[in-house]
């Protein structure tokens, strides 16, 4: 769990180091909050990504599952600024066994509540998944934008990073891949 008490003094002094008051109105209750804000957006480091696998065996399906524009807000972990946007997870079941529509957004968010970097949050929802429902092949896209490139820094607003990860069938079959990178990019489902 989060250590509430230390989170609170830790931002308690990081407003002195700054050299704002934490004493006056406004900022009083502000460790509190921002430590109670903290066990929200950091909450997947606590939690086991597993407790979030429903499967259903669906009749040995074997077709393309694309799952996209699932949005998420996660923290870059080289500044503590927020990066989001959105990920598109594509999966072929094996055996049919297919996951829970919801399941696979909250394995997003639970990668997503997290101190993180995107290639990693994207190479870890492909590899859980793998792991999980053992498919034959998954592609996870991410698409974000870094506050840490666009109000500071760089400051680039509208700079877009895309990610992807590419496992089993998606790595090996070009056809494959091609077929889930259109669906993706082509946003042939709006
Ligand atoms: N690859 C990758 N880089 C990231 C991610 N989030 C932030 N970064 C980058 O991490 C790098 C950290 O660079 P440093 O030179 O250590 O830090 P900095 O002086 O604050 O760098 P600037 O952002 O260029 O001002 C920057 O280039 C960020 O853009 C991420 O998810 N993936
Ligand atoms: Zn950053």
């Amino acid at each position: 769990m989060i250590d509430r008490k230390r989170a609170e003094a830790a931002v308690r002094e990081l407003l002195l180091a700054v050299g704002e008051n934490p004493d006056r109105e406004g900022l009083r209750e502000t460790p509190q909050r921002v430590a109670r804000m903290y066990e929200e957006i950091f909450a997947g480091l606590h939690r086991d990504p597993a407790d979030d696998v429903k499967i259903f065996v669906e009749d040995e399906n074997d077709d393309m599952i694309l799952i996209k524009d699932i949005p998420f807000y996660s923290v870059c972990e080289h500044h503590l600024l927020p990066f989001f946007g959105v990920a598109h997870v594509c999966y072929i079941p094996k055996g049919g066994r297919v996951l829970g529509l919801s399941k696979v957004a909250r394995i997003v968010d639970g990668f997503a509540k997290r101190p993180q970097l995107q290639e990693r949050l994207t190479s870890q929802i492909a590899n859980f998944i793998m792991e999980q429902a053992d498919p034959l092949g998954v592609a996870v896209v991410v698409e974000a934008e870094h506050l840490c490139m666009t109000m500071r820094g760089i400051r680039k607003p509208g700079a877009r990073t895309q990610t992807s990860a590419l496992r089993g069938a998606f790595k090996t079959n070009a056809k494959t891949r091609a077929e889930a990178l259109a669906l993706i990019t082509k946003g042939a489902l709006r």
